[in-house]
């Protein structure tokens, strides 16, 4: 039966969701949890980009084991290089190399002629060649190119020894039927395709990302790119769990194969949505939370019968068995690492020591811990940046009718302990303006969101920031039972991000 490879480029074209910046730690930690998942191929970024892609490309190619580690490139030499320079650490590496390939991204974007783009795409790939084995090639905006020239980059890019061809509708134009006549005729007219592995990789624009990746496996791709909870550029990437449970689920129509050990899907989804902060909304398909809920009497009583008459899939096959995880206030640190391995999370050395320190605070004073709590401790911790400035303590006063009024205690790790005072319109607002005084760095809120963890008035707040400093907008997130401490944390966050020069919030356009 044909094997269809799952390509995960959750950390690199998810990533460029915006909104999303994840940390090394948490792109690692995600790395892992993609390697449990038994994903084929981890596209674990873009190493020209900046020195945390780098860096965290490199790290993943060095520790994770298992999967086809990819770095992207584009058709420069520079990168390329850098790709390889990353990826070289991984006992799999991959270069996956990129141009643009319709008249509208030659003439507009690269400002160049049909010429010039063949033969530095070839250039590229063999340049590729020379460093690593394994060399993907994508011909960008493929589905807007003229065929016939497409057949051309395509034809030379497999002459100069590129292993995968992926056919990307950069930006989700086409349909299912059009996009799987459009590969046969391309595998007519390249004849060398058919020694290689042809990819796909849909964008989401019109809502059928899904739909044209499972068009591609029909037209003979046998590997499919895809993002988790389906993030990515602008509407997002083709989501990982609806291709793959769309392949397991009919096998008995595509007739083929995937590797992926789907138990761990739930905790995946679960472990992304909390690291970039977007929400899986309650409705989607397969990971969303209504996927198995049974609302009406009909479908109800259906499904006390005999589950099969309401469900396609078991919430087993995804990991939805319900979880055996009972801590409490007297559970120990090789619980908590055991509970937290289950939702897949290797927390080890200090940021075990924090999460245990964390997790019995909240035992202390909230009647059940939930596999929710555990997660939301362990992301926060895993995304925990190592800044320099740390929230020591803060007192708000706030009433009715009138401003409130903060005080914080920052300590920074070489220059002491400030202390300042500050009022506010409302007690969030004070508390951050007394931090943007203690810290000497005025930042800008231009998002804040709020959030509970669980239910209950005893559940852990999640408040997640985007701050504006001097033109640069940094994310933070802080987790506490208290609403106002998680916003404080969230900010301090924020600060440190900036103050470190780590990352940069991507822009949405308006
Ligand atoms: C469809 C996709 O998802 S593609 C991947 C998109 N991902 C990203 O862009 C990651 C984040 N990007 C970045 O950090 C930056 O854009 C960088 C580091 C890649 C480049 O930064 P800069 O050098 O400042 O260039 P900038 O982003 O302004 O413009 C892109 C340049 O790359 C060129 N370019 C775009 N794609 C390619 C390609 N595949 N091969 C060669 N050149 C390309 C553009 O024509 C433009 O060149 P120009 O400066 O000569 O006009
Ligand atoms: C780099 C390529 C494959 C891409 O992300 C796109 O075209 O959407």
């Amino acid at each position: 039966m044909r094997r269809i490879q799952i390509f995960d480029t959750t950390l690199r074209d998810g990533e460029q969701s915006p909104g999303i910046s994840l940390s090394v730690e948490e792109k690692v930690e995600i790395a892992h949890q993609l390697a449990r998942l038994k994903v084929d191929v981890i596209e674990a970024g873009f190493p020209i980009t900046s020195e945390g892609d780098f860096e965290a490309v490199s790290r993943i190619a060095s520790e994770v084991e298992g999967p086809v580690i990819a770095g992207l490139a584009r058709i420069h030499q520079e990168d390329i290089e850098r790709a390889w320079e990353a990826v070289r650490w991984s006992r799999r590496p991959r270069i996956h190399t990129f141009v643009g390939t319709s008249d509208l991204h030659i003439e507009h974007q690269m400002r160049s002629t049909r010429e010039e783009i063949l033969s530095g795409a070839a250039e590229a790939v063999r340049l590729a060649k020379s460093l690593c084995e394994n060399v993907e090639f994508s011909p960008m905006d493929a589905t807007r190119t003229d065929i016939g020239y497409l057949a051309e980059v395509v034809a030379a890019a497999v002459e100069a020894g590129a292993d995968v061809i992926n056919i990307a509708d950069t930006v989700g134009y086409t349909t299912p039927a059009e996009f799987a006549a459009f590969l046969r005729e391309l595998k007519e007219r390249v004849p060398g395709l058919a020694e290689r592995v042809l990819s796909v990789h849909c964008h989401d624009d019109l809502g059928m990302a899904v739909a044209n990746s499972l068009a591609g496996v029909e037209a003979g791709a046998t590997q499919v790119e895809v993002a988790v909870n389906g993030i990515g550029e602008r509407a997002g990437n083709a989501s990982l769990e609806e291709v793959v449970m769309a392949l397991v689920t009919r096998k008995d129509y595509y007739g083929v194969e995937v590797g992926v050990e789907t138990r761990q899907l739930a905790n995946t989804s679960r472990m992304v949505s909390n690291m970039t902060g977007y929400d899986v909304p309650p409705n989607k398909a397969v990971v969303g939370r209504n996927a198995f809920l049974h609302e009406s009497g009909i479908h109800q009583d259906g499904v006390l019968k005999d589950r099969r008459t309401f469900e396609i899939m078991k919430p087993a096959d995804i990991g939805l068995e319900g979880t055996n995880i009972f801590l409490g206030k007297h559970s120990g640190r090789h619980a908590l690492k055991e509970a937290l391995a289950d939702l897949g999370y290797t927390l080890e050395g200090e940021t075990l020591k924090r999460a245990f320190k964390r997790f019995k605070e909240l035992a202390d004073h909230k009647k059940t811990v939930t596999a929710a709590d555990l997660e939301a401790i362990a992301a926060d911790e895993v995304g925990s940046f190592e800044g320099k400035f740390v929230l020591e303590s803060f007192r708000v006063v706030a009433a009715t009718g009138r401003q409130s009024r903060a005080a914080v205690r920052i300590a920074h790790a070489d220059r002491g302990t400030f202390e300042a005072e500050a009022e506010g319109e409302g007690p969030v607002d004070a508390v951050f303006r007394a931090i943007d005084s203690a810290t000497g760095i005025k930042g800008r809120l231009t998002d804040f969101r709020i959030d509970a963890v669980t239910g209950g008035k005893d559940a852990l707040g999640e408040v997640r920031v985007t701050v504006e400093f001097e033109g640069t907008e940094c994310a933070g997130r802080g987790l506490s039972q208290d609403v106002v401490e998680a916003a404080a944390r969230a900010y301090v966050r924020a600060v440190n991000v900036y103050t470190a020069g780590a990352v940069k919030v991507p822009q949405a356009t308006p």
